[in-house]
């Protein structure tokens, strides 16, 4: 192991697991669990995390926001002792902090409820309004929680939009080993999806891996970074499966300027003079701001987009796998995302609550199937960047030895049918995954292969149509 190593802790994660946090001397940090491998979190120097992983494995209270969108209003009613008065704090949620759409509905009263929280302040004073469609206006507000009291901090977003009201229990925790953490940077090893006879997405996400404390060295130095080295071996087990003998080592680096860059070196120690064939993916899932919103009120005739767009698969042939893998091209625009409320209403319109109920049910109804994304692109470039227009964050993912990207959101009805994922957290997240997938790896015995995949987040100015793509995919 390098001397002048930034050293690392060894700490205790979810369920007990164990997990190694890596910081850098301006404040960003990330973390990485030996069960998978698998990278948690990776936050900035500001300390925002910029990997989405789902609640349920971190067993966090539930809330979701529901819809909303930047418009003008002004709200002078709502005081935030009202809200003091009115709290009624759950031990639960001792020291937390809760977040809290307050609704408000501007064209019919100067009324305000609280139409989604978590479940132990609906047992509060505030009138809980479940299943119902609103034309409102969106504050958030955020209740600190200390024991006894809970103050609030308005966060000013007024907003919008047609909103949907809707309950939600506390979220448990369940994750717990044999499954594979629902986020972070999971790694597909040494099957991608299931393309083969393996378990989905194959097994390195749920093997405990050790700490490798004498790695072979690296053609590139990680010296004055912070970075830790894992291992996984083949148990008994997974020889049953897939009879290969092989050593995965992975090192995991937070470089001086936040960047995370992982980098996977695979060998075939196979001693019966065999080769073998695997498929690879790092399944990142970056966190984003709301995907289902659009950018801007728009006409009505036309649609919008959302405000997270992935650059740099413009033209690229992929297969797409909500339809068995077929090829196509993409189109040369940027990849958008639908807005689930696809067109707006103009003027006075948008405060008719029934007009805004029609028109978010029709629309949910007709555009759900276009929203998904599950697509393979292959042969891509090797600098692919993923803007979001409201956290004015650009993510660059550069990679090597990896040619293929995939791209995947489960979208509204596949986030239900899910366990392990919030219903409505699909909206938070976008993985673009770096990846081995369509021409697979074969290693001959004593070969070795090596995958990296670097991530950086950026500060984006973006503001509607002036962006350069070609900047953002050339700069450094
Ligand atoms: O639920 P899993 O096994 O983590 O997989 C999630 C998704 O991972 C993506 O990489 C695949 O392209 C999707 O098809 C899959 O649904």
């Amino acid at each position: 192991m390098s001397s002048d190593r930034v050293p690392m802790e060894i700490t205790k994660g979810v369920n007990g697991l164990d997990k190694v946090v890596l910081r850098e001397v301006r404040g960003s940090s990330a973390e990485v669990y030996l069960y998978g491998a698998h990278v948690t979190s990776w936050k900035n120097d500001h300390g925002e995390e910029l990997l989405f992983v789902s609640s349920k494995v971190a067993g966090e209270n539930g809330f979701r926001l529901v819809a909303g969108m930047a418009y003008y209003t002004d709200l002078t009613v709502l005081s935030f002792n009202t809200l003091k008065c009115q709290s009624k704090v759950s031990p639960v949620n001792k020291g937390g902090f809760l977040e809290v759409l307050i609704v408000y509905i501007s064209a019919i009263s100067h009324l305000a409820f609280i139409v989604y929280t978590s479940s132990c302040l609906q047992k509060g004073c505030f009138m809980f309004l479940e299943d119902t469609y609103f034309i409102v206006t969106l504050f958030i507000v955020h209740l600190y929680v200390d024991g006894q009291s809970v103050s609030c901090i308005w966060h000013g977003l007024p907003g919008c939009s047609p909103v949907k009201a809707r309950s939600d229990n506390p979220v448990e925790a369940n994750f717990k080993p044999p499954k594979a953490i629902r986020g972070g940077i999971p790694i597909c090893f040494p099957q991608f999806s299931n393309l083969g006879s393996l378990e989905q997405h194959g097994f390195a996400r749920n093997r405990f891996w050790s700490i490798d404390t004498d790695p072979p060295p690296f053609s590139t130095t990680s010296s004055n970074k912070a970075f830790v080295d894992l291992i996984l071996k083949p148990s008994e087990e997974d020889m049953k499966s897939w009879p290969h003998s092989y050593e995965f080592r992975l090192r995991v680096t937070l470089g001086p300027g936040g960047d995370l860059m992982l980098t996977s070196r695979i060998r075939n120690t196979n001693t019966d003079g065999k080769p073998f064939t695997f498929t690879f993916a790092y399944h990142t899932y970056f966190s984003v701001s709301d995907i289902s919103l659009p950018s801007d009120l728009v006409p009505l005739e036309k649609l919008v987009f959302s405000e997270v767009r992935v650059e740099g698969l413009e033209t690229i042939d992929y297969l797409d796998n909500l339809l068995n893998r077929e090829r196509f091209t993409e189109q040369g625009d940027a990849i958008t995302f639908e807005s689930e409320v696809n067109i707006l209403f103009p003027g006075v319109l948008c405060y008719v609550p029934c007009v805004s109920f029609i028109y978010q049910y029709v629309s949910n109804s007709l555009c759900s199937y276009m929203k998904k994304v599950d697509k393979i692109y292959v042969s891509t470039p090797t600098k692919i960047a993923i803007l979001d227009h409201e956290k004015k964050r650009t993510f660059v993912l550069r990679k090597d030895g990896l040619p293929d990207a995939v791209v995947w959101n489960p979208w509204d009805k596949k986030a239900k049918a899910m366990v392990d994922f919030g219903d409505d957290e699909y909206k938070h997240m976008l993985c673009v995954e770096a990846a081995a997938v369509e021409k697979p790896i074969t290693l001959k015995p004593g070969e070795e292969w090596k995958g990296r995949q670097e991530l950086s987040a950026v500060p984006s100015s973006y503001c509607s149509g002036q962006l350069d793509p070609q900047r953002v995919l050339q700069g450094s």
